[in-house]
């Protein structure tokens, strides 16, 4: 299993947790405004470091962007899975057209 899968099954689970003892319980019992609030000022964050240039600064704001989408998508009951599958549904699309540009092959 992904990290990011491993990290979603995580986040799953704290859907039911004790909120005093998880940070991401907490976060999920305010409510999916909440949590895209929160991806939102993350990823503000992490434009800031990209238009600064700072190497570890992205990175680490990049790994805060990735926990909070995950969080907005469990807040919201969209699995990181059906994200994934559109991902490769656009990647086969492109593939086609690619190929159809080129006739020949
Ligand atoms: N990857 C993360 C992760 N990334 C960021 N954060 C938390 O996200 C918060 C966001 O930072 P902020 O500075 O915005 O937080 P804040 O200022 O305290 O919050 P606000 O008052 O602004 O709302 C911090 O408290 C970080 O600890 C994370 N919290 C948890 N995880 C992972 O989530 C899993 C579950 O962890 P629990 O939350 O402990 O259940 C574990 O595997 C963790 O590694």
């Amino acid at each position: 299993m992904s990290i990011l899968h491993d990290l979603a099954a995580t986040i799953e689970a704290r859907k039911t947790a004790d909120p005093d003892g998880s940070w991401t319980a907490k976060l999920l019992a305010k409510g999916p405004e909440k949590c895209a609030e929160k991806f939102g000022e993350e990823a503000v964050e992490a434009i800031i470091e990209a238009v600064k240039g700072d190497r570890d600064g992205l990175t680490s704001e990049a790994a805060d962007v990735l926990y909070h989408l995950l969080v907005m998508l469990a807040a919201r009951d969209v699995p990181l899975q059906a994200v994934l599958e559109e991902l490769a549904r656009r990647q086969h699309m492109s593939g086609l057209a690619e190929k159809a540009a080129r006739p020949g092959d």
